[in-house]
């Protein structure tokens, strides 16, 4: 029989990947990654030198177009498939990233009346500018006995479609009036991809509160928090919402030709990239914890039941894979917070003895900090060096260190900042636990268990659980391939649903991280300490940070 492929195309934080698949195996064939021109926009506005304010994070839209034009038709020249091998092509997005369209679809930032404007860009799901909108839409939301919030873990996040929108509306009023559509950057793409302006399943659960049944919370709760969203629902958030795996058109013959593939290939609906992960690995049954770790980390949950955890960023029936409820949660800052660490604060020495030794820094630090055994450095610190996502949900709060001393060195504070995300995770699934929802496995993709070892041992230790590593490198692309062959579905030799496609396709490697109970004794202790920082410094009013960001605001206004 003649071989299938789908392509699967990764829109992460800094760049997007495609990636050729074949469906009968999930064999990865080809891949190619396409660096955003523009990337990360949090300093400063492109054509305009206008400086952004603190938390803010932008993207240039056409910077996803480029992707698809510069890495589609790579992986097809690499592999040598035809394009009547490819029978759909799926997309995984960063979420909730999100824009202001035109009633044409053309983001507003690219419009010459527009572009000066910050609000007229795409804001980033690492925005946090919105926090003011989310504690109040989180407020009022409370008074009213809101019943959607239960489903998110008590509180909206401000990286979400909501809080972004308002602040859109309360910053910018003209940009709102202007704005026909406001869309997730997945759904923007697809719509460029096939004409059809439809939403996905999944960034409407967990970022914009729509439910299966229930749709979006009622106009009143719109109208309550502001007048000007009263009717948002129906107007800038309209939109057929479709369930993952679903085709959401074919490929529009602009798109045919300059993708080099067929016009009307199946496109599926689009999926969050940490999401896509799940079926990639394996892991379509409840109980297993699959840990998304690159800039940041998600943690994603399938169980049968709907349970209230706090801080989770949401539980989204069939949001993840049809039949289960889906538990997202997360950590706003993980190789973001090394990066900072390496980029920004190690000394020079450090950069110059990993370069002498051909390494990089961080390789150099992990071999370092490998060293030391747990509770060696003295140090501990509270990984919220971009906020806190879950359990705390709130983008105030920063990152701490404590212990240092003056023989302290950069290898320890590199390790002192692996742990903490590490406690930063125990304590996410500590909150599924107690509140009866199973973790009884833990799988880790993305970036990270690739790079670091070390790291992928401190979480196995301080978890006390075996980590799974996937296979793929790429496993939010391939998850996104999957669903792409879903969406094709079997008339066309593609999957009846992500069930079947994952029982071909999915793959986790061999080697897995067992914890040492050794180490895992001394991580108990350190983590009973890192509770109290959390608590401290995260709970029970303690303004501490909130009141530094405060002044830094007002001093650098
Ligand atoms: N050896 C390493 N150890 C820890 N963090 C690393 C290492 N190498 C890169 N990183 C960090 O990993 C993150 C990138 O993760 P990756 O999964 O590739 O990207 P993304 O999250 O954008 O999909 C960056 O923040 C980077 O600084
Ligand atoms: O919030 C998200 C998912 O819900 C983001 O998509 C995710 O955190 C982006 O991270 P990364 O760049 O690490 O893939």
């Amino acid at each position: 029989m003649a071989r299938q492929y789908t392509i699967g195309i990764d829109f992460g934080t800094e760049s997007g990947r495609a990636l050729l698949v074949d469906i009968a195996d999930g064999r990865e064939v080809a891949s190619h990654v396409t660096p955003y021109p523009h990337g990360v926009i949090d300093e400063v506005l492109p054509g305009t030198g206008r400086r952004l304010e603190p938390d803010w994070a932008l993207q240039h839209p056409g910077d996803y177009l480029k992707v698809l034009i510069a890495s589609v038709p790579e992986v097809l020249r690499m592999s040598g498939v035809r394009p009547e091998e490819v029978i759909g092509i799926g997309i995984d997005f960063t979420a909730c990233t999100m824009m202001p369209l035109d009633a044409g679809g053309t983001p507003l930032c690219l419009l010459p009346d527009w572009s000066h404007d910050p609000h007229a860009w795409v804001k980033l799901w690492k925005h946090h500018a919105a926090q003011d909108e989310a504690n109040r839409l989180n407020e009022i939301a409370k008074q009213r006995g809101e019943s959607f919030l239960a489903r998110y873990g008590g509180r909206q996040s401000s990286e979400w479609m909501i809080a972004k929108i308002w602040q859109v509306a309360r910053e910018a009023e003209d940009v709102y009036a202007a704005a026909d559509l406001f869309m997730e950057a997945a759904d923007w793409v697809v719509l460029q991809m096939t004409g059809q302006l439809v939403r996905n399943s999944c960034t409407a659960g967990y970022k914009a509160i729509w439910h299966q049944e229930q749709g979006y919370p009622a106009h009143d709760f719109f109208a309550a928090l502001d007048p000007r969203l009263d009717r948002l629902t129906e107007t800038k958030l309209r939109g057929q919402v479709l369930p993952l795996g679903s085709r959401a058109g074919g490929l529009s013959g602009e798109m045919a030709v300059a993708l080099g593939l067929r016009p009307g290939t199946a496109v599926a609906a689009g999926i969050i990239d940490a999401h896509a992960a799940v079926p990639a690995v394996g892991a379509v049954m409840p109980g297993k914890l699959v840990m998304a770790m690159g800039t940041s980390t998600c943690h994603l949950l399938l169980s049968e039941q709907e349970a209230m955890v706090e801080g989770i960023c949401g539980v989204v029936k069939d949001g993840i894979v049809p039949g289960y409820y889906g538990y997202e949660a997360g950590q706003s800052a993980v190789g973001d917070m090394f990066a900072w660490y390496v980029e920004q604060a190690v000394p020079e020495y450090v950069a110059e003895a990993a370069q002498e030794e051909g390494e990089s820094v961080h390789a150099y630090l992990e071999k370092r900090a490998a060293a030391y055994r747990p509770g060696a450095t003295g140090l501990l610190a509270l990984d919220w060096w971009n906020g806190n996502r879950s359990v705390l949900v709130n983008a105030d709060l920063s990152g701490v260190l404590i212990g240092a001393t003056l023989l302290t060195k950069p290898e320890e504070i590199y390790r002192a900042l692996l742990e903490a995300s590490a406690f930063g995770t125990r304590k996410i699934i500590e909150a599924f636990v107690d509140q009866g929802v199973a973790v009884d496995e833990l799988y880790a993709c993305g970036g990270l268990p690739q790079r670091n070892h070390l790291l992928m041992q401190i979480y196995a230790d301080v978890t006390g659980r075996e980590i799974k590593i996937a296979a793929s490198t790429q496993t939010a692309a391939l998850g996104a391939a999957m669903f792409a062959a879903v969406a094709a579905g079997s008339a066309e030799g593609g999957y009846d649903n992500i069930l079947e496609a994952a029982a071909r396709m999915a793959h986790i490697r061999e080697e897995s991280f067992r914890p040492n109970p050794e180490n895992t004794a001394v991580y108990e202790r350190l983590y009973q300490e890192y509770l109290k920082l959390h608590n401290y410094f995260g709970r029970g009013g303690n303004s501490v940070m909130a009141s530094l960001k405060e002044m830094k605001g007002a001093v650098r206004a």
